[in-house]
């Protein structure tokens, strides 16, 4: 999409570029936490597994197994599609299908490994779990509801049922983990509201800094590149010719009598011929070739691998494209040109603009409305 264009369209432009950025962050910062949450059930069960119920442990690491290996296989997908491709709408619901997924069974099986009668284990499984919901805050705080989801998968079957449990040792247990539950959701909330102004902030400086560049190159009347831009891109292109050996020929176009339009018509209807010339010389030109208003009513072309005859023959046709412009009360508008070809034995693209401006004084002193070519 065009940025000069965006208009009102802006603002939810840059909206939908920082979901994308959060996502990215979200895959970037989370693919240790699918391999973080394996290992910590492994390492629960290994430590515990004198005081766990086997069947149990053996069903929920295997039920584990599956969900990670859904969620390896979701990042492969999404670090190898196209970044055109990795956008919220194809990402975004696979994120949440498969952490919901392994949230839930990791939540689920906590609360089905945890011991009845043993504070030991009650407390190591509080302890993991206490620790995957840190770790949530790190990988998902782009996300702030797949943080406080995943905190609650994870630690709420377990806690909740600590806090019925006759102890008082196990309901402060249970409380201390809300409390602590609570802290982290409001460390949540400052995190992901921080990373996403810094993502739209970042956005929005990118696209002032691209809309002031390209204001700095556009000639506001015509919307063609303005002097500066085109002697840019015409340095550029000047080179690249020399260094491939291709001919390349320069047009330069003054408008006849403009003074008398602007006196006779006034400055607008003036302005108005020099928009319509600038969109002539637009529709006119190849994509290679470089065209620009150098000021005033002139203007110039520069073309690429084309020999002085057809460079001759475009010009004739613009010429009388122009000489065929409609702009009441206008009666007549006609323009000057001047064509010259570069052998790069002159070595520089100002001796080619000077005889091809050469050329087109000749074709002003000739009796204007015409094409002349360099000798
Ligand atoms: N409307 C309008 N006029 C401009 C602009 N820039 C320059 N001009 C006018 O263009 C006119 C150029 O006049 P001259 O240099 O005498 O050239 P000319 O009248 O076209 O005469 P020849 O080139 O000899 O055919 C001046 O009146 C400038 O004020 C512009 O952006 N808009």
């Amino acid at each position: 999409m065009d940025d000069l264009e965006l208009g009102s369209d802006q603002g939810s432009h840059i909206a939908e570029q920082v979901r994308t950025d959060r996502l990215q962050q979200l895959f970037r910062q989370s693919g240790a936490a699918v391999f973080g949450s394996y290992m910590a059930a492994v390492m629960l069960c290994w430590l515990c597994w004198d005081r766990f119920d086997h069947t149990v442990v053996v069903g929920w690491i295997a039920l584990l197994t599956v969900s990670t290996l859904l969620r390896i296989w979701m990042f492969i997908g999404y670090f190898r599609s196209p970044v055109t491709e990795r956008t919220p709408k194809r990402w975004e619901r696979k994120y949440w299908c498969t952490l919901v997924l392994s949230a839930g069974i990791w939540g689920a099986g906590a609360l089905a490994v945890i011991p009845a009668h043993d504070l030991l284990a009650q407390a190591m499984v509080m302890l993991f779990t206490v620790g995957m919901s840190v770790s949530a805050v790190a990988c998902y705080s782009a996300y702030r509801n797949m943080t406080m989801l995943s905190i609650g998968l994870v630690l709420l079957p377990c806690s909740t049922w600590l806090l019925f449990q006759p102890s008082t040792l196990q309901e402060g247990m249970a409380l201390a983990v809300f409390v602590f539950a609570s802290f982290v959701a409001s460390a949540t909330r400052r995190m992901s509201d921080a990373l996403e102004t810094a993502f739209r902030l970042t956005r929005e400086m990118e696209r002032e800094n691209r809309l002031s560049i390209r204001a700095a190159r556009t000639d506001e009347l015509t919307g063609l590149k303005n002097r500066r831009a085109f002697f840019d891109d015409a340095h550029q292109l000047y080179s690249e010719c020399k260094s491939n050996g291709s001919v390349l020929c320069a047009v330069m176009l003054d408008m006849d009598h403009f003074k008398h339009i602007n006196d006779s018509y006034g400055h607008q209807v003036g302005d108005q011929v020099l928009r319509q010339v600038g969109a002539v010389i637009s529709a006119s030109i190849r994509k290679n070739d470089v065209h620009g208003r150098l000021g005033g009513e002139e203007f110039a072309i520069l073309l690429p691998d084309t020999s002085i005859e057809v460079a001759t023959s475009i010009a004739q046709e613009l010429m009388q494209a122009i000489a065929g412009l409609k702009a009441e009360p206008a009666d007549r508008i006609t323009a000057s040109l001047g064509v010259a070809s570069s052998d790069f034995t002159d070595d520089s693209l100002y001796s080619l603009m000077n005889n091809a401006d050469r050329a087109l004084y000749r074709a002003k002193s000739y009796g204007r409305n015409q094409v002349a070519v360099a000798q």
